[in-house]
């Protein structure tokens, strides 16, 4: 699985301060900023203070949390950058989990028409999906990710040292996204996914299944930037599942966004085995599988509206119709994958009923 066609370039190493000092160096004509959020600054980035002050680099701190994915924190981050000096030949190093590289991804790649960023993710759902691959963006009218950029990050510095703090949850919830890469492309991925501790984690271990998920996502990043096509794979579980976080958030009872997929896999699986063939066994073996790690999400059938509402602003919908990627087997996908309404309401029914 070559990375010709990706431009970020994936680092991964424990040296942080090394690394950076490489990257930082290659830009002596424009300052050099750092985003991080609350969370992050406390317990990960404080430690570094020292190296950010010798190098000048200034710090801005957003508040943590998915409802802090907002255009508000963008401009807190154009704000910053433009009081500062920051120009296009600036540098943002993005520290943080998905929702900060996703936020501070977006607030470089339109400061000034777009300045260069550098993810640093600081959580397993950020080190195997969300810092790789150039999508940047905000939530916006309750919607996900509905305003936002492809454009990729210079590097990608992948330090499992920062998962040590992360709590089960937070974990659990990156693990959805690795499975995802499993059931989409590598039978291989998955069984080893299937096979990992959870309870006496082996960190050296999950460098190796870190960067397994990672060569998933390149592959189909390098082969289809902006999404036109074979990219839509790795969408799976996230028509249904953005609908699921959606609602989760308007009915106050938030979910992360690795159960949201989560739960949006089991209920495309229905679809995939309903228009896909996708075989029985596999399918009674792979839900049962995300039914006992990520448990249940309560829907009822007063609900289903609104969801179904909600999936009509999936970005890989096309001229009024929701389209899906499905399986036909694992590592078998089936793109652009129209369903109705009616079947839709199927498998909203088949999930509220587990
Ligand atoms: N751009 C993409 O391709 C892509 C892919 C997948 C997900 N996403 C987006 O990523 C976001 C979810 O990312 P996430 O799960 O990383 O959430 P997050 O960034 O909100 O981080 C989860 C929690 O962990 C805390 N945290 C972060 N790093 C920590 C550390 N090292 N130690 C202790 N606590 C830490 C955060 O403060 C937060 O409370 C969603 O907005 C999702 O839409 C984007
Ligand atoms: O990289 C991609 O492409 C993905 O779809 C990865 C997803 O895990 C991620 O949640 C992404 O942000 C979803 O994008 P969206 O276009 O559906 O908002
Ligand atoms: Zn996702």
């Amino acid at each position: 699985m070559g990375n010709s066609k990706i431009y970020s370039k994936i680092i991964y190493s424990r040296q942080l301060e090394n690394e950076l000092s490489e990257w930082i160096k290659k830009y002596p004509k424009g300052k050099v900023f750092l985003a991080t959020e609350e969370t992050v600054n406390q317990l990960r980035v404080s430690k570094f203070d020292h190296f950010f002050l010798k190098k000048g680099i200034q710090k801005v701190v957003i508040p943590s949390g998915e409802n802090n994915k907002k255009i508000e924190s963008v401009a807190k981050i154009w704000e910053f950058l433009s009081k500062n000096g920051g120009d296009r030949k600036s540098l943002l190093i993005n520290i943080g989990g998905g929702m900060l590289t996703d936020l501070a991804g977006f607030a470089a790649t339109t400061f000034k028409r777009g300045i260069d960023f550098l993810n640093v993710p600081t959580t397993l759902l950020s080190q195997v999906d969300a810092s790789v691959g150039g999508k940047t963006g905000i939530n916006f009218n309750r919607l996900k990710n509905e305003v936002g950029t492809f454009k990729e990050p210079v590097a990608v510095i992948i330090n499992t040292d920062f998962l040590q703090t992360i709590d089960k949850q937070n974990f659990t919830s990156g693990f959805a996204e690795m499975i995802k890469h499993g059931l989409i492309y590598s039978p291989e991925h998955l069984e080893e996914l299937k096979a990992f501790d959870f309870e006496n984690i082996n960190y050296d271990l999950l460098q190796e299944i870190i960067r397994h998920s990672v060569n998933v996502k390149e592959y189909f990043v390098s082969n289809d930037l902006t999404e036109n096509n074979i990219r839509k794979a790795l969408n799976y579980g996230h028509t249904v599942g953005h609908a699921f976080e959606s609602i989760a958030m308007e009915q106050k009872r938030p979910i992360l966004h690795g159960y949201a997929v989560a739960y949006g896999m089991i209920a495309e699986l229905f679809l995939s085995a309903e228009i896909c063939n996708f075989p029985k066994t596999d399918f009674d073996k792979i839900n049962g599988w995300l039914l006992k790690v990520y448990g249940k999400f309560d829907i009822s059938e007063k609900d289903f509206d609104r969801l179904f509402e909600l999936m009509t602003h999936d970005k890989k919908n096309e001229s009024g119709r929701i389209n899906f990627t499905l399986l036909r087997a694992v590592g078998k996908i089936e793109i652009n994958q129209n369903c109705d309404k009616e079947l839709i309401f199927d498998a909203l029914r088949y999930f509220a009923n587990l």
